[in-house]
């Protein structure tokens, strides 16, 4: 039984926290200096030269400091810990930038947090890629084509940008899919894992309480509702669509596939399991015995 404690997280997952706090810290005291001591020409200076010659010192110290996986770590947890700052700064702006600041704090904040769970919940198969930053080429492309929206909106309407009651709707949904998708996490613990597992480990058990016993896929529940919210935030009209329909047409495929492995593993329990509880996306049912024939 895996103990969830802050004391027990493993090495790296230390490190990540470490590096990502005290960026945040560094990026955030830096840029809200200026607030509380009001704006001269040397603040000015402190303030935007200071976290970028910190992000750059910090990360020669990281370099001499540590090798390979712990670097790595590091410097990806630090990277977020300063995105997620500078979102939270910008969030601040009395304009449309206040939308792509909250987007960009709850999107550093989501990778971050998705490489602490796993260092938490199931730290053997912590890797790299449990930050899910090189998810996948369309995940970029997806993301680009929000930027390029969000720039194109506000350049040229930059009313638009300001609904920032809808921007808040945007940024209810997303913190409720990070609570969902983390409570699957948390409860699933060793037998979640971020990639499909083809082959039964032999630990490998079937969770059915908690998050799992109102859906059956509770992660892509929450990361579903987190990704249409992310658009919402940045109150980009095409994205919020395309992001549905992409979202929605990948873990349609996803859940046909996992669902099929599961039936493998696990046979009748996992009929049963099927019969009593809904996928939680809407209109995908996943992969029947029927499905098969
Ligand atoms: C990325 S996790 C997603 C889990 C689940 N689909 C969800 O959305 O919460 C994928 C891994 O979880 C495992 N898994 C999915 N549902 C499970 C369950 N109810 N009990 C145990 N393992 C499960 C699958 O075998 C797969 O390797």
């Amino acid at each position: 039984m895996v103990e969830l404690s802050v004391k027990n997280i493993c090495p790296a997952g230390k490190q990540a926290l470490v590096c990502f706090l005290l960026s945040s810290t560094i990026f955030t005291i830096s840029f809200f200096s200026g607030n509380v001591f009001g704006y001269s020409a040397e603040l000015w200076a402190l303030t935007y030269w200071g976290p970028a010659l910190y992000f750059c010192l910090f990360n020669f110290v990281l370099r001499y400091c540590y090798k390979e996986f712990m670097y790595e770590v590091s410097t990806r947890a630090a990277f977020l810990g300063c995105a997620f700052a500078t979102g939270l700064y910008l969030a601040t702006f009395d304009s449309g930038v206040s939308t792509f600041g909250a987007y960009l704090a709850v999107l550093s904040f989501f990778h971050f947090s998705e490489f602490m769970s796993v260092a938490l919940t199931n730290p053997s198969t912590l890797t790299i890629d449990s930050f899910i930053l090189n998810h996948s080429v369309q995940y970029a492309i997806a993301a680009v084509a929000s930027w390029t929206e969000w720039g194109l909106e506000y350049y040229f309407c930059p009313d638009m940008k300001t609904c920032y009651s809808l921007s808040c709707v945007g940024l209810a949904l997303c913190i409720g899919g990070e609570l969902v998708r983390k409570s699957a996490m948390f409860t699933a613990k060793t037998n979640f894992n971020h990639t499909v597992q083809f082959v039964k480990k032999p630990d490998h058990r079937l969770v059915t309480h908690g998050v799992y016993a109102l859906c059956r896929h509770p992660s892509y529940v929450g990361w579903f509702y987190w990704s249409v919210g992310t658009q919402i935030i940045l109150l980009n009209p095409f994205c919020v669509v395309a992001y549905g329909l992409a979202s929605w047409s990948f873990f349609r495929e996803r859940v046909f596939a996992e669902e099929a492995t599961l039936l493998a593993f696990f046979g009748a329990q996992y009929v049963q399991y099927q019969k009593k509880v809904p996928t939680g996306l809407p209109l995908i049912k996943g992969y029947t015995i029927d499905s098969s024939q």
